[in-house]
């Protein structure tokens, strides 16, 4: 079948760098965050995990037109006074792949590692393969000691064909608003969806894959939303007005990351609204393997104009506003409901 060696070697490559980050998380170290220009932060974790899946990618589908659109790259690394962090991540890199053992190589050197992260530095576009990468999505919520994932996916002359995300801390049980446990149980899951072929879930630990579905609710009342944890990265304020709107009665579920993704293919709520503040530009890595996982499980995607998304445009994604994702029943009336809270918004001003 197209595709089933490459999404294997993503969920291998995913599943291993998902074992870095966890080992780095339960022992953060003050020294293993830093800032970047852009002033967010980058760990140790999403160094190490970036140089994983490419190396992961590299020796499974050993393809000579390897391309990779990854969020990380060496510069900072080889800065001067970076040269502790570096042996930090080459001993993470080394480490977990020797967990591993399916790698018969010598451990790989700091320059290895360097090389293996700036492997990353495609621009993607629309024709040909191109991987896309997140090594840690939610990197805030990473150092919280909350949700991340580490998301992956495959463009195929612009189309998303495959993705993979890997989320080490959702429980396997629902999260929604409306769901009953209040002490997570077994948490670790990985998503995984191919064109076509619809959206599997197991156990990051290794169980069987299961099939999983969008909320078939076409009540918006009923319709529990996700959002951004963090204010700086979605309006909170606006999407309280578009829930009041739609009817929505529970509160929103704030978690980090893509994997907001990955909870509703599986239907814990319906409604993921997404609306960056002014200026702010997308990036297809914090997407692309999220919207295939979210479409094969049977949702939409669009902006919040109701365009679907373009993955095909380089390292961005074009698009008007914001991203809704919700099922099909659905979309129309919170399309209807983000447009007149942003007409609201824009007459306000
Ligand atoms: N100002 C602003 N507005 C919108 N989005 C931003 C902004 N700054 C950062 N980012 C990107 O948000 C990514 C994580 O956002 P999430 O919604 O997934 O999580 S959360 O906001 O932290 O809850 C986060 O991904 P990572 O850097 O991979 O963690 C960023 O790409
Ligand atoms: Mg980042
Ligand atoms: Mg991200
Ligand atoms: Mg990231």
């Amino acid at each position: 079948m197209a595709y089933d060696k490459e999404l294997a070697a993503a969920k291998k490559a995913a599943s291993l760098a998902a074992r870095l980050c966890q080992k780095v998380q339960k022992a953060l170290l003050e020294s293993d965050v830093q800032s970047k220009s852009d002033k967010t932060p980058v760990t140790v974790a999403d160094y190490g995990s970036q140089a994983i899946v490419s190396f992961v990618l590299e020796r499974e589908l050993s393809s000579e037109t390897f391309s990779l659109v990854a969020e990380e790259d060496s510069g900072d690394l080889r800065k001067e006074g970076a040269q502790e962090t570096l042996e930090r991540i080459t001993k993470l890199v080394n480490d977990t792949l020797a967990s591993d053992g399916t790698y018969n190589v010598s451990p790989l050197s700091s320059e290895d590692v360097l090389v293996a992260i700036d492997s990353g530095k495609s621009e993607g576009g629309s024709r040909g393969r191109h991987w896309v990468l997140d090594p840690i999505d939610g990197t805030k919520g990473f150092v919280r000691g909350d949700q991340y994932a580490i998301a992956l996916a495959l463009l195929d002359e612009g189309k998303v064909a495959l993705g993979v995300l890997a989320c080490p801390n959702l429980p396997l049980s629902s999260i929604g608003s409306n769901s009953q446990h209040s002490s997570p149980d077994k948490v670790g899951c990985l998503f995984s969806a191919k064109v076509g072929a619809g959206t599997d879930m197991q156990s990051l630990g290794g169980s069987p894959p299961i099939k999983v579905h969008v909320s078939a609710t076409e009540n918006p009342e009923e319709a529990s939303f996700f959002e951004s944890f963090e204010a700086a990265h979605s309006m909170h304020d606006l999407s309280s007005s578009i829930a009041k709107k739609l009817g929505v009665k529970a509160p929103p579920v704030r978690i980090d990351s893509q994997a907001k993704y990955g909870a509703l293919s599986r239907g814990d709520g319906a409604i993921y609204l997404r609306l960056p503040h002014e200026g702010y530009r997308e990036k297809i890595w914090d997407h692309a393997a999220g919207y295939i996982v979210v479409t094969e499980a049977g949702g939409v995607v669009t902006d919040a104009a109701g365009n679907p998304l373009d993955f095909s445009q380089g390292k961005y994604l074009d698009l008007d506003t914001g991203i809704i994702v919700t099922n099909q029943k659905l979309m129309p009336s919170v399309l209807k409901a983000v447009r007149e809270s942003l007409d609201e918004k824009a007459s306000a001003l």
